[in-house]
């Protein structure tokens, strides 16, 4: 990977409570720009919460959140939305618009941020249709009408038509076959080469982890219990990194990711 080593995201000494709750202390890390960062840990350890407050759905108890430099907590509404618009997200289940067409659902975030004509708005969002390996016959179709891997093309598509620099992604692939899975994996390994994007991942799925991410943060214990790549993650003696990556699940993953380089 032609890595930089630019910062792209810098969390400092972060802490999140839910009314008593202790959710994260104590978490720093730095994302860089150009790589494939994953946020994993066991069910409840507060991934998604912490790929909620990096761009700025909630906000964390305490701590520092820098993005492309700015500090999240000082900015005010407008300088907040300029830096969402630096940003693509997919949430999980791809979150479409049920009653839109593939077009339509791709085509909003340009009808709601610019005052671009309809005509190229169209032209815009087929291009990422296509972009995403979709057939251009899809657009006219419902969600419904598509399979799930095709819906997470979709939802990339969308997270992408704002020509986002940093792409967030929630499991993106859950619910997914390994097979669509391991399509969609390649297809994000193409888009950060071809868009020269930083992608910031949630992942539950260990295949994928071993796939595309060039480092990982592990949550656990109500902290960063690790952050490296995916290989020295997986040499770790700490006894949940040991649970997570030498489970069965954890070892068929990493065999497979060994054959396949
Ligand atoms: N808005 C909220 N109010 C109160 N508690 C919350 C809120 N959001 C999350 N939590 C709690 O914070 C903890 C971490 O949740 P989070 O969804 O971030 O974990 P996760 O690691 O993404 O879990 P999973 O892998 O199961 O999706 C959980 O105990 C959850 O119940």
């Amino acid at each position: 990977m032609a890595k930089t080593q630019k910062t792209v995201i810098q969390i400092q000494n972060l802490e999140t409570r839910f009314g008593e709750a202790l959710i994260h202390k104590k978490i720093s890390l730095e994302v860089y720009r150009g790589e494939i960062f994953a946020i994993v840990g066991g069910s409840g350890s507060g991934k998604s919460t912490l790929l909620r407050e990096i761009i700025m759905l909630t906000s964390p108890s305490a701590g520092s959140i820098r993005v492309f430099g700015e500090e999240l907590r000082e900015l005010d509404e407008a300088r907040a939305a300029r830096l969402q618009a630096r940003f693509g997200v997919m949430f999980q289940q791809g979150a479409l618009f049920s009653s839109f067409t593939v077009l339509e659902n791709v085509a909003l975030p340009l009808k709601e941020h610019t005052q671009l004509s309809s005509r190229f708005i169209t032209e815009l969002a087929l291009h990422k249709i296509k972009l995403v390996g979709l057939p251009l016959e899809a657009a006219c179709r419902y969600p419904r009408e598509l399979s799930g891997g095709m819906i997470k093309r979709v939802a990339v598509a969308r997270a992408l038509v704002l020509d986002p620099e940093l792409l967030f992604l929630d499991e993106p692939s859950a619910g997914l076959d390994p097979v669509s899975a391991a399509a969609l994996d390649e297809l994000i390994l193409e888009l950060r080469a071809s868009l020269d994007l930083t992608v910031v991942l949630v992942t539950h799925d260990l295949d994928s982890l071993w796939r595309i991410a060039d480092r990982a943060a592990f949550l656990g214990e109500k902290t960063l219990l690790g952050l490296d790549t995916v290989a020295a993650l997986a040499r770790s003696e700490h006894r949940l990194l040991q649970a997570y990556f030498k489970g069965p699940r954890g070892r068929t993953a990493q065999e497979s990711a060994w054959t396949q380089k």
